[in-house]
């Protein structure tokens, strides 16, 4: 039997989304990764599977699964393109997303641009988490990073004269460092202005992508521990830009951008390892 899938993007991250909200379709993480491979399958970032949602008041249960079939509490830019759909399929601009990470209220406005809140960071070591009790303001790693959940793991390292990285080279590095038991994304922000930087994400499981919605969030949220931008922030990557405000009324983190779809298409999942 053929599964149909969406093919979307948020700002060149992109997606293979697959509605389990009826029924299964035997996704298991090593078909994932066979379908999330840009050569042998499909190709995408993240591969994310839609099911029935399980809690009151959420719409829809979204779970998120790196590019080597490992799975995640959050994707902001695969949680913008869920909105998107679920509001082009019933036409209901206001939804609420049920992840990992908690219930996540989502709006696409009047421009098209979605609004997810991702929520409060978590700022705890124990919560990010790392393997030890330290300050997540300051890891104790070359290069002086933060720490932050955004419901997945984030270091940011704030780059500028002294401290120019290459993402390709450190991020693999930095993302299997044993501080962080559960691996981590890793963001190399480069600071503009008091309202802009520019950010580069070498992510877990998938690798240098276009651009992270998460880590535009907890690289903003650890910029403003550090003092270093206003609350509401222009984060500009590669492929493109989001904006970011960490709300004081409540602590929670809201992320605006686009949301796209590319193709729909099917495939037949006994084309790929079970
Ligand atoms: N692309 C994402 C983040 C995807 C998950 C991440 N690689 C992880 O393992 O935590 C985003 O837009 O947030």
């Amino acid at each position: 039997m053929m599964i149909p899938f969406s093919k979307m993007h948020g700002l060149g991250n992109d997606f293979v989304v697959v509605d389990e909200r009826v029924e299964r379709h035997g996704l298991t993480p090593a078909r994932i990764a066979a379908l999330a491979d840009r050569h042998r399958g499909i190709g995408c970032d993240q591969f994310v599977v839609l099911r029935p949602a399980c809690r009151d008041g959420a719409d829809v249960f979204v779970r998120f699964f790196n590019a080597d079939g490992s799975e995640s509490g959050a994707c902001g830019n695969a949680s913008r393109c869920v909105a998107d759909l679920l509001w082009r399929g019933d036409g209901r601009r206001e939804s609420v997303l049920q992840t990992r990470a908690g219930l996540l209220p989502a709006r696409v406005g009047e421009t098209g641009l979605v609004t997810v809140d991702m929520g409060a960071p978590a700022l705890e070591w124990r919560d990010v988490p790392l393997a030890e009790p330290v300050d997540t303001l300051h890891l104790p790693l070359a290069g002086d990073p933060a720490a932050a959940s955004m419901g997945n793991p984030h270091a940011t390292f704030f780059l500028d004269d002294s401290l120019d990285l290459d993402p390709l080279v450190a991020g693999p590095l930095l993302e299997h460092d044993p501080l962080f038991p559960e691996r981590a994304n890793i963001g190399f922000a480069q600071i503009i202005s008091r309202e802009a930087m520019r950010l580069r994400v070498w992510e877990r499981g998938s690798g240098l992508t276009l651009a992270c919605g998460s880590g535009a969030c907890a690289a903003v949220v650890n910029a403003v521990r550090r003092g270093l931008v206003e609350r509401t922030c222009r984060v500009e990557m590669d492929g493109g830009a989001l904006s970011i405000t960490w709300r004081e009324a409540d602590g929670h983190v809201l992320m605006t951008g686009p949301a796209t779809s590319s193709f729909v298409g099917t495939f037949d999942p006994e084309a790929y390892p079970s």
